[in-house]
């Protein structure tokens, strides 16, 4: 057998919060398929005492320099790609400066507060000529690529008519920290944002985001109880996606006042139905495929660690071979997603420049 070659991506973090956590600790995990190597070269956080504790709880084996400013890792020259794992609101500041030091970019999720936002980051990766991708890494697990061949490759449960999709995780505001991300408004709070993104990608997956099948979106919020509604958020979005051509429609769900049960998922179509389920609508791990002839089977799609080095290899893949983007994680998907949530939040009086 011939060793191939992979290639190594260098990488610097920026934010050492939740998601940085997990992302770093599946890039270092030792795995018997990887599609690529990783090395965290750089850690930028607010502190150095905050950043070398990261380093030596979730990268103990890496040597990286750890900055008490993000522009240290924009400045690396040792870094190839900055991971950008801030709170929502301060990612187009934060890819932006990445850009600007000619540092290929993964931002979380979503990856700006509007899809003007999201169009500036666009316009300057691409002016720059380095990568840039929102990290939905849920579209990158292997139980998504095989949901989709059977959808629109084996066709196995023919015309789909509907898919109702629900992301709720019980974490209402009141129980948070006022100052988290998760319950600050200034911060980007909010269900659709944080959970919702996800709930309208398996959409997305479905019935796709080409202007041919761009749907009509209508929808309504449950908002939080602050007094001022100046700091009201969604706790709970419903969303009807109608898709004319197709002649279907998605209902896409998002809530932080009840937690999902484990079928997160469920697509009709006129030959049986697909459910799909997992620990969350973020990280699915089986499908249950049902034909109208009474055949049922569940497919388990186990992974190694979270799952996050799924788009990671892909974002290696892609540099290595010169990509500015990702086929799988389109920049015009991410922005057909941020126009759609743009549209949801006008529709139901939810604004973040207040
Ligand atoms: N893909 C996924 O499954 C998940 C994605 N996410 C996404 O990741 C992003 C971060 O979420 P999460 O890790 O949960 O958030 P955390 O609050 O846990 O961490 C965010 C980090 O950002 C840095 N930061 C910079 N400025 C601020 C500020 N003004 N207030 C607070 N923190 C700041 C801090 O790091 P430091 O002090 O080191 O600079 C902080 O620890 C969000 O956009 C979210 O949507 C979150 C969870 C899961
Ligand atoms: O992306 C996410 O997925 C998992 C949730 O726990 C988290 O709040 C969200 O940011």
């Amino acid at each position: 057998m011939t060793d191939i070659e992979l290639p190594v991506l260098r990488w610097g973090i920026v934010g050492c919060g939740l998601i940085s956590t997990w992302f770093v600790s599946d890039l270092v995990l030792s795995r018997s398929e990887a599609a690529a190597n990783h090395t965290i070269t750089a850690i930028g956080s607010s502190s150095l005492e905050k950043g070398n504790k990261f380093a030596s709880k979730n990268c103990p084996s890496q040597s990286p320099a750890v900055y008490d400013s993000y522009s240290g890792v924009y400045n690396d020259p040792n870094v190839d790609v900055v991971y950008i794992g801030t709170p929502h609101p301060l990612h187009h500041k934060n890819v932006l400066d990445a850009i600007a030091a000619g540092k290929h970019v993964l931002c979380e999720k979503p990856m700006a507060m509007n899809a003007q936002e999201g169009q500036e980051m666009v316009v300057a990766a691409r002016k720059k000529g380095v990568f840039l991708m929102e990290a939905v890494w849920t579209r990158f697990f292997p139980v998504t690529k095989e949901l989709q061949r059977l959808v629109h490759e084996e066709k196995a449960i023919g015309d789909i008519s509907v898919a109702w999709v629900d992301f709720g995780i019980y974490t209402p505001i009141q129980s948070k920290d006022p100052g988290s991300r998760t319950a600050s408004k200034k911060l980007g709070a909010g269900a659709l944002l944080d959970l919702g993104i996800y709930s309208l990608t398996w959409a997305s997956l479905i019935f796709g985001t080409a202007s041919s099948a761009s749907p009509d979106i209508s929808a309504n919020m449950v908002f939080s109880d602050h007094e001022d509604p100046n700091d009201r958020v969604d706790e709970q979005t419903a969303v009807i996606l109608r898709y004319p051509e197709q002649r279907a429609q998605a209902i896409c769900t998002a809530s932080l006042l009840y937690k999902t049960p484990e079928i997160f998922a469920r697509i009709e179509g006129s030959k049986g139905s697909i459910s799909v389920g997992g620990v969350a609508a973020s990280k699915p791990g089986f499908l249950i495929v049902k034909t109208k002839d009474g055949e049922e089977k569940k497919i388990d799609f186990p992974v190694e660690g979270r799952g996050f080095h799924f788009e990671a290899d892909a974002v290696a893949l892609d540099i290595q071979a010169g990509r500015l983007e990702n086929n799988t994680c389109s920049l015009t998907t991410t922005q057909s997603i941020l126009s759609y949530m743009d549209s949801i939040m006008a529709a139901c009086g939810l604004s973040y420049s207040n």
